[in-house]
């Protein structure tokens, strides 16, 4: 069937080349064409195609699916991908996978990572390999039944034998099962396992073990080892997230993950060069939320933005046809500043992913100097992306009306997997909070005259505020970012001070700045988010793709500044607000005929995105009626619930 003219219309008013945009959103020329390479191979091996459509499988038949799916791969892993480039292997995940999870979701994103960081060279020679080559498959078990955000409170404990040179795991009560670890459940039979190391009743907090868990060849439970899944979720349910419970569980020593910590066959305990080095495997992680949860969103709004263009609904001047609803400035509004930000945050993903690899380097170097500086940037950054994230596919569900709400537009389940990121990695508020130490930190330094001491991305706390003139563009907009970040950073922290010099405790005090120190965070990382984005667009070299994305800055910074408003109240006058909503409204205008090319650019396949409304050739109306009256109730015209159930009551009725 040909495309929907609408659709046509839409692309051919579109002001610059998708694969050019694409080259800029995926960081290189190269890795856009490598994604195209790779969708293309795939969509000719008929095996990666789903067997039926995944909202109507039963959990099982959806973690079934995936296994079948990951066996397939298994024989094209060599001939689809280069192995060795981590963001090529996510592609072809995500592409075969999607969304939902499998089983070796965590094997890729923390357990082979946790051996590259943590495992000693001999180590690495024993185990990473096999975990490369999918021998073995892992998972990271940190998270427990009653601890997850608290580190320090876990309860599972690893005690050094001296006499046997083993470690022994336990997990002491009930709250101190392991609860949530992807692939545990079911799929995993080996884990890293984060326990409390015991060394002659010396308890030295949590750390990294390899543990295997289930036999080789029977995937059969070892003894003194309780594993199972955990239930169904709100969403990712592909993946078998399980629980986990050892009972005088042995260990060699030599499977405590020794790059940094060690301790020797005589049991004494060689310190890392960080207090936090073990922390590593969920920085890698949170630095990599960004891109991830920017991808999210991004196939939302293919979804949202292409349906807005075949939709017609309602009229404007033309009474003799319904408009696209892509037309109403309400339905832009909803929209345009979420492709802004996904487009912002796939940007801040990339230099996140960069610091890290630079950080694993200077830490295997030995140079740890790096860590609480992306500690506090990842922090933040997941938090602020995921929740706006949410609130982004949450508006392009509404803006898809009745037909969002079915699950033949998909946005639920993204919605479902991408707000899990609000919790795993750290739950948002807490991860604020860890940012917030950092930004009060960096206040206390200004008020000891160590400002020069500060950080390129904190130094502007330290700076006065100057005139703001707002014709000149978004680094204007970035200055009253600035002022609104500083202010409330200087008026959390000074809050905090004020109550802890009242003779509150320390604790007391950082519990009753908390709300105002989260804004801070928040105000902090939308300002590193609107800076990245500048300075993004500021290195593009392709003249149509830089004017475009310089419209789509504009929504961006405006729609900013207004959504934070209160802040600025002391900075900007009631006719300059006025002034930036205006400039808002002229910039959705301005971005409305590259709509549709803008979403393209993502190039996200039809495979991935699974939704029957963000079909790339917009015929939509027909695959729908196709897609409900695929559905398992549509099998027969009458239920046996009718007939046993229904039919008796209304006879019954009658009589
Ligand atoms: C993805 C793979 C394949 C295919 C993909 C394809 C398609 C994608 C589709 C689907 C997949 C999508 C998503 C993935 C799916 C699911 C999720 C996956 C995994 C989830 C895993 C997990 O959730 S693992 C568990 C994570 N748990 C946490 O994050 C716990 C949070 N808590 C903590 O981190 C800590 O407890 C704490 C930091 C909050 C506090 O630690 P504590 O030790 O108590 O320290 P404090 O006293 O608070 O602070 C002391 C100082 O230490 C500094 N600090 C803390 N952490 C660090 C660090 N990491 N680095 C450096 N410094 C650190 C802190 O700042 C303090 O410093 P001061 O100077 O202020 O003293
Ligand atoms: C989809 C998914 C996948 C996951 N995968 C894994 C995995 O593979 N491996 C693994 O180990 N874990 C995994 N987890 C667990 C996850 O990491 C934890 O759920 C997460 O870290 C939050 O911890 P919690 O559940 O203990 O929340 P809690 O800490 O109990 O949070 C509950 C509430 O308390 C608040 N709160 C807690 N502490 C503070 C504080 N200090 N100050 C202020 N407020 C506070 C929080 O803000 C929140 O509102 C996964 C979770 C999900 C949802």
């Amino acid at each position: 069937m040909s495309e929907n003219p609408d659709l046509t219309n839409e692309r051919a008013s579109g002001t610059f080349e998708t694969n050019a945009m694409a080259a800029v959103i995926y960081g290189s020329e190269k890795f856009a064409q490598r994604r195209r390479e790779i969708t293309e191979a795939i969509s000719k091996i008929p095996e990666f195609q789903d067997s039926h459509p995944l909202v109507f499988m039963s959990r099982e038949e959806k973690i079934s699916e995936a296994c079948r799916k990951l066996a397939v791969l298994s024989n094209y892993w060599n001939s689809l991908i280069d192995t060795s480039d981590e963001e090529e292997a996510l592609h072809l995940y995500r592409e075969v996978l999607g969304l939902e999870g499998h089983p070796l979701a965590l094997h890729e994103t923390m357990f082979i990572p946790s051996l590259i960081a943590q495992a000693s060279d001999e180590q690495q020679e024993k185990w990473l390999g096999r975990a490369q080559r999918r021998e073995i498959i892992g998972c990271y078990a940190q998270t427990e039944m009653g601890h997850g955000t608290n580190l320090r409170a876990l309860e599972t404990t690893a005690t050094f034998d001296i006499s046997t040179r083993e470690f022994i795991l336990n997990s002491p009560t009930i709250t101190s099962l392991k609860w949530w670890p992807g692939a545990l459940g079911k799929s995993a039979n080996w884990s890293i396992v984060i326990a409390n190391l015991i060394i002659k009743e010396h308890n030295y907090g949590p750390h990294p073990f390899m543990v295997q868990l289930r036999d080789e060849k029977s995937h059969e439970p070892l003894p003194g080892i309780t594993v199972g899944d955990i239930g169904p979720k709100m969403a990712f349910n592909g993946a078998d997230n399980g629980f986990l419970g050892f009972k005088n569980y042995r260990i060699p020593r030599e499977n405590m993950l020794m790059r940094h910590s060690k301790v020797t066959s005589d049991g004494s305990y060689i310190k890392p060069p960080h207090a936090k080095i073990g922390y590593s495997s969920m920085v890698k992680v949170r630095s990599r939320m960004a891109m991830d949860q920017g991808l999210f969103l991004a196939s939302a709004l293919v979804i949202a933005v292409r349906y807005s263009a075949v939709r017609r609904q309602g009229y404007l001047e033309d009474k003799s046809r319904e408009v696209k609803v892509l037309d109403y400035q309400t339905q832009q509004h909803r929209l345009f500043p979420s492709i802004a930000r996904a487009y912002a945050f796939i940007f801040c993903g990339f230099e996140t992913i960069r610091l890290y690899d630079q950080l694993l380097i200077d830490v295997q170097n030995g140079n740890t100097s790096g860590m609480a500086d992306l500690h506090a940037l990842t922090s933040g950054l997941k938090s602020v992306v995921t929740y706006q994230t949410g609130e982004g596919i949450e508006q392009a569900r509404m803006a898809c009306g009745g037909h969002g709400y079915s699950m033949a537009s998909y946005i639920s389940e993204i919605y479902g997997v991408a707000i899990g990121g609000c919790t795993y990695e750290g739950e948002n508020m807490v991860m604020l909070l860890q940012l917030a130490r950092y930004l009060v930190k960096s206040i206390e330094m200004i008020q000891n005259g160590k400002s020069r001491e500060l950080g390129p991305m904190v130094a502007y706390l330290a700076e006065n505020e100057s005139e703001i003139d707002l014709n000149l563009g978004p680094n204007e907009y970035l200055k009253v970012f600035e002022y609104a970040a500083r202010n409330q950073t200087w008026r959390a922290t000074e809050k905090f001070q004020k109550l802890r010099n009242s003779g509150m405790s320390n604790e007391e005090a950082w519990n009753q700045a908390s709300v105002e120190l989260t804004r801070a965070s928040r105000l902090h990382t939308r300002l590193y988010i609107m800076s990245t984005f500048i300075n993004h667009v500021g290195s593009i070299v392709d003249q149509k793709v830089k004017g475009v994305l310089i419209d789509l800055l504009n929504v961006h910074v405006t729609y900013e500044v207004m959504d934070i408003g209160i802040y600025v109240q002391g900075l900007l006058s009631s006719n300059q607000m006025d002034l930036i909503r205006n400039q808002l409204y002229v910039s959705l205008e301005t971005i409305r005929p590259n709509a549709v090319s803008l979403v393209d650019s993502f190039q996200i396949s039809d495979m991935q995105l699974r939704s029957v409304l963000g079909r790339r050739d917009g015929n939509v109306y027909e695959n729908l009626f196709k897609w409900a009256k695929s559905s398992p109730l549509n099998k027969t015209d009458v239920l046996p619930s009718v007939t046993q159930y229904l039919k008796p009551m209304m006879e019954k009725s009658k009589l």
